[in-house]
This record gives C-alpha cells, sequence and structure tokens, in this order.
C-alpha cells in the first residue's frame, strides 16, 4: 500500500497531471469508459442491487455523464486564476487567487450507489489535478471488480489507482498520508476515517447518513406529495443516503397519507411488487435483519411482507409512531416510513431541532412561506421543496452533510473546488521602497498612522476621485523631486501626506 502511494505521489510530482489539457484528456477518457463500457458498468450495478439495467443507468450513469460534461465545459474557467481585490498598499502590484492541485486523494465509496459514489468525486479530483485512490465498498463487490478492472484500461495509470478490499485494506490503506480523503458511509467509519486522517493533518470531506425528516404541511396537494414521497423512499429499496427517513405531518393527515402512497405502491411496482423489475432488494442478510427488527412492536398500516432468501422488504408505512422506538433512533436506510404526528409546524421544527442534523429535510406545502420558514428556522445537509432527492441532481448545488450528517461538499465547482487548495498569489515589483519604510523598523505613531490609513480606509466614489487627485500629486512630487533634488523617498510620502490631508479634510 506504502508503496502504491509513492508511485502516485511521485508521478504527481512530475507535474504531469497539472496542465489543462491532461486533465481534460483524462476526463474525456472517462467518459469514453463510461460509453464504450456501459453495459458491462449496468450489469455490474445491477448484480450488486438487484436493479434492473435501466434503473442502474438512471440512478447512476447519467448522474456521471452529466458531471463529466460539466467539469468538461467549465474546467478552463474553474482552474484559471482569479484577480483579487487590492488595498492601497498592494494597488499597482498583482493579486490573485490561484486554484492548485492538493496532491494525493483518497476517495471511498459506499455500496449503495458504488459507480457514482466514486466516480463522481473522482471527476472532480482528476479535474483538480490531483493523483487519486479509489476505494470502492467490498459490499457491492461487482462494480468494485468493474471499476479495478475498466478504469486501468482508461486513465492514466501511474496517477490513478483502485484499490479493492475491506475493513483490513481500507485500513492499512488510511495509514498512509494523503492530501485529502473523501469517504461517503455511515457516521462510525466517518469518525475512524477523521482519527486516521488527523494523524496526517490530512483534510477530509465525510459523506455520511442520518435521519431526513419529510414535514407535509395541511395546506398541500397530497396525491403529488405522496406521489413524490414514494418514489424517493422505496427508490433502491429505501437504501439512498437522501431518502426521506420518516414523515411528520399533522395526526389527522395520516390515513390518508397512507392510503395515496398505497396507491401509489399499486402505480409504480403493480399488484405483485416482488415481480417488478423497479423494485430492489435489500444489499445483504446483515441489514435485512436489522430493517426486520425495526418492525418489531409498531403497527404498520401498509407492506411489512418480508423474504430472506431473497431479502425482499416490502414498501412498508408505519403509523402512530413512538419517536422514542428504534426505528426514530438509527438511520433506516431502508423501504420503511415511519409517519409521527405533529400538532403542527413549529413542533415539527421543534422535532428536527432536537435531533441531529440531517442530511436532507423535505417540506411539503402550498405555502411558500412555511417552506422559508422551516429552511429558515432548522439547519440540515440539503433541503427540497415539495419534492424529495433532486437537489442532489443539480450540479450547481453543492451536495454534502452538515454536524451529523457529514462535513464539506462536492457536485460540479463544488467538487472542484474541494480537492483544490484555493492558492492566493501576490507579485509585488522591486520598486517603491519608499513607502515600505512605514513597516519597517522602528516603529513610531506616525508610521502607525499611516498603516492604519493604507490598510483600514476604505474608498468609495468620492474617495477614489481623491486618490486619483493624490496619484497626480505623486507624478507632481516626482517631478518637483527631480528639479529640487529632495532627499529619496521624501517626494512620495510629500504627496501621499497631500493626498491624506485631502482624505482627512472630506471626511471629518
Ligand atoms: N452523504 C452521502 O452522500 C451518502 C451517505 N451514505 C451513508 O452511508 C451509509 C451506508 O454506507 P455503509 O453501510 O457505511 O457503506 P459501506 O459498508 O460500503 O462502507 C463504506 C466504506 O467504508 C469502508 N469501511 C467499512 N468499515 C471500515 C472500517 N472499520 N475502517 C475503514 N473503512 C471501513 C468500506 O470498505 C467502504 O468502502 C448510510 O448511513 C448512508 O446514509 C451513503 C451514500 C451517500
Ligand atoms: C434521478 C435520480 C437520481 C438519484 C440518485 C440518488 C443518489 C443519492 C445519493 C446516495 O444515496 O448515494
Amino acid at each position: 500500500m506504502e508503496r502504491q502511494v509513492q508511485r502516485l505521489r511521485q508521478a504527481f510530482r512530475s507535474g504531469r497531471s497539472r496542465p489543462l489539457r491532461f486533465r481534460m484528456q483524462q476526463l474525456e477518457a472517462l467518459k469514453r469508459m463510461v460509453q464504450e463500457r456501459e453495459k458491462d458498468i449496468l450489469a455490474a450495478i445491477a448484480a450488486d442491487l438487484s436493479k434492473s439495467e435501466l434503473n442502474a443507468y438512471s440512478h447512476e450513469v447519467i448522474t456521471i455523464l452529466g458531471e463529466i460534461d460539466f467539469m468538461l465545459a467549465n474546467l478552463p474557467e474553474l482552474a484559471s486564476a482569479k484577480p483579487a481585490k487590492k488595498n492601497l498598499l498592494t494597488m499597482l502590484d498583482e493579486a490573485y487567487v490561484q486554484p492548485e492541485p492538493l496532491g494525493v486523494v483518497l476517495i471511498i465509496g459506499a455500496w449503495n450507489y458504488p459507480f457514482v459514489l466514486i466516480m463522481q468525486p473522482l471527476v472532480g479530483a482528476i479535474a483538480a489535478g490531483n493523483a487519486v485512490i479509489v476505494k470502492p465498498s467490498e459490499l457491492s463487490e461487482n462494480t468494485a471488480k468493474i471499476l479495478a478492472k475498466l478504469l486501468p484500461q482508461y486513465l492514466d495509470q501511474d496517477l490513478y489507482a483502485v484499490v479493492n478490499g475491506g475493513v483490513a485494506e481500507t485500513t492499512e490503506l488510511l495509514k498512509q498520508r494523503f492530501d485529502h480523503i473523501l469517504y461517503t458511509g455511515n457516521t462510525a467509519v466517518g469518525k475512524i476515517v477523521m482519527e486516521a486522517a488527523a494523524k496526517h493533518l490530512t483534510p477530509v470531506t465525510l459523506e455520511l447518513g442520518g435521519k431526513s425528516p419529510c414535514y407535509i404541511d395541511r395546506d398541500c396537494d397530497l396525491d403529488i406529495a405522496c406521489r413524490r414521497i414514494t418514489w424517493g423512499k422505496y427508490m433502491n429499496c429505501g437504501q439512498t443516503c437522501i431518502a426521506p427517513d420518516y414523515v411528520l405531518c399533522e395526526a389527522s393527515l395520516q390515513d390518508r397519507i397512507v392510503q395515496k402512497m398505497k396507491e401509489t405502491v399499486k402505480d409504480f411496482y403493480g399488484e405483485n411488487i416482488k415481480d417488478s423489475p423497479d423494485y430492489e432488494r435489500i444489499i445483504n442478510l446483515r441489514h435485512f435483519k436489522r430493517l426486520q427488527s425495526l418492525l418489531e412492536g409498531q403497527k404498520i398500516a401498509f407492506g411489512g411482507e418480508t423474504d430472506e432468501v431473497t431479502r425482499y422488504i416490502a414498501p412498508t408505512i408505519l403509523t402512530d409512531v413512538d419517536p422514542n422506538s428504534k426505528v426514530m433512533q438509527e438511520e433506516i436506510f431502508g423501504p420503511i416510513l415511519p409517519i409521527v404526528s405533529v400538532k403542527n409546524v413549529d413542533e415539527a421544527i421543534n422535532f428536527i431541532n432536537d435531533r441531529e442534523k440531517p442530511l436532507a429535510l423535505y417540506i411539503f406545502s402550498h405555502n411558500n412561506k412555511l417552506i422559508k420558514r422551516v429552511i429558515d428556522e432548522t439547519s440540515s445537509g440539503g433541503v427540497t421543496g415539495n419534492d424529495v432527492i433532486m437537489h442532489f441532481t443539480v450540479n450547481s448545488l453543492p451536495f454534502g452533510g452538515v454536524g451529523a450528517s457529514g462535513m464539506g461538499a462536492y457536485h460540479g465547482k463544488y467538487s472542484f473546488d474541494t480537492f483544490s487548495h484555493q492558492r492566493p498569489c501576490l507579485l509585488k515589483g522591486l520598486k517603491g521602497e519608499s513607502i515600505n519604510k512605514l513597516r519597517y523598523p522602528p516603529n513610531s505613531q506616525s508610521k502607525l498612522s499611516w498603516a492604519k490609513f493604507f490598510l483600514l480606509k476604505q474608498f468609495n466614489k468620492g474617495g477614489l476621485v481623491m486618490l486619483m487627485v493624490a496619484c497626480l500629486a505623486v507624478v507632481a512630487a516626482v517631478i518637483v523631486k527631480k528639479y529640487q533634488a529632495l532627499p529619496r523617498g521624501n517626494a512620495l510620502l510629500a504627496s501621499l501626506a497631500v493626498h491624506r490631508l485631502c482624505w482627512s479634510s472630506k471626511h471629518s
């Protein structure tokens, strides 16, 4: 492992990954890989998650093609130096922010969207000019294998590598020094990753989970709300980090919500859900049993059927759920939707704020003011009003958690920024030493006043006119100096004194 990281570091140090043209070529190659090997990729995702290839395409492949296209179109602008505002002391200098790659980056993915969760950060890390090691989840082993096979065929092998394996391999990997780690997965492992990173002072982006609430207001089109929630909750069999975890609503809405979601489930998956190509299965027996245990003691208003052999759990709704019960204590990550009653929106807001900050928050209402109020009075990684999941698909929005649901963000420009250092650059000439005397020892009260003037004064339009007058005064002073042979530096200070006097008289 150590040698592999060293090999990548050496390749990074050679500077090969930095030129824009190289990064674009690698991104083009990644796009070719997705297009040319689409069948293999879809088959792997489908096998891992008992998913149809159509769904594998719309859940995972579209996102990646969109992300690559975004980067190809925007990379020149993203990677360019941005001029920075200057102060009086640096007026004649060059100041800009130059994004630079961090070095060797580690990306650790989770199993639930095994292709997207590796590829989307990879696009950002390549675009930013880094060397990258990706570590797909061992639980989605087919996708892990296909990534290990295909990525080296399309990408520069000295700069980009795939490491496969489970806890032992990841633990070993985490002992190495990286320049950034992006981890997607559960909170407990997030802490392990952060602890390992801290040993090297490596910054981390943690894409974690949590219980994402969904508030349904009384003033709402319940047909539409229930259709959208049903889609987002049962997609990928509920194994989506931003799936609505539970519903908060007034007690009087509960039965209507159950009825409407029941009808929608039938529309989406037919009479026999088990036969629907659009309904997935639970990833493994451990998660299947964990989910089964969440049903114990609950009032099942709809669904509840399970089949251990195929790891099938029906779309399920629980009503009158006690907020202290097990299903409300941990992220569900499966097709079980508890409904918890609240008296009104105030109680919903308190309910959300009494718990860890979620990854997503959903609010359904005709009343935009109410939606804005819930946003203003709560915190979450992201928000979608009157829909679920969809903020994930907008790559101009940063995607990430806050508090217990994670730190940092990616997607689109935010991926580029996550994997870049924003390097401040100030380029001065070697002239103008007379003004620099103000900051050289010995210090004095007068020098301090000058320093305050140069560094703290903000200029409005009028001030700028004054400044131009001051510049003219500088020119005049230089001419005077030439003819009167003043001691070096005094001409400039004299002219600035004129400027300062003008300024003071205008503002006193
Ligand atoms: N915020 C986001 O974008 C997303 C968050 N998630 C969250 O991820 C969770 C589900 O994923 P997991 O079951 O954790 O996926 P997982 O079991 O695939 O683990 C994630 C990664 O951590 C590694 N790992 C596991 N145990 C480890 C250990 N002890 N030391 C070092 N590495 C270890 C695995 O090898 C894997 O690559 C949910 O909480 C979900 O909400 C999932 C997808 C997206
Ligand atoms: C148009 C539907 C796209 C859905 C993609 C959802 C990915 C969610 C993130 C996750 O859990 O890893």
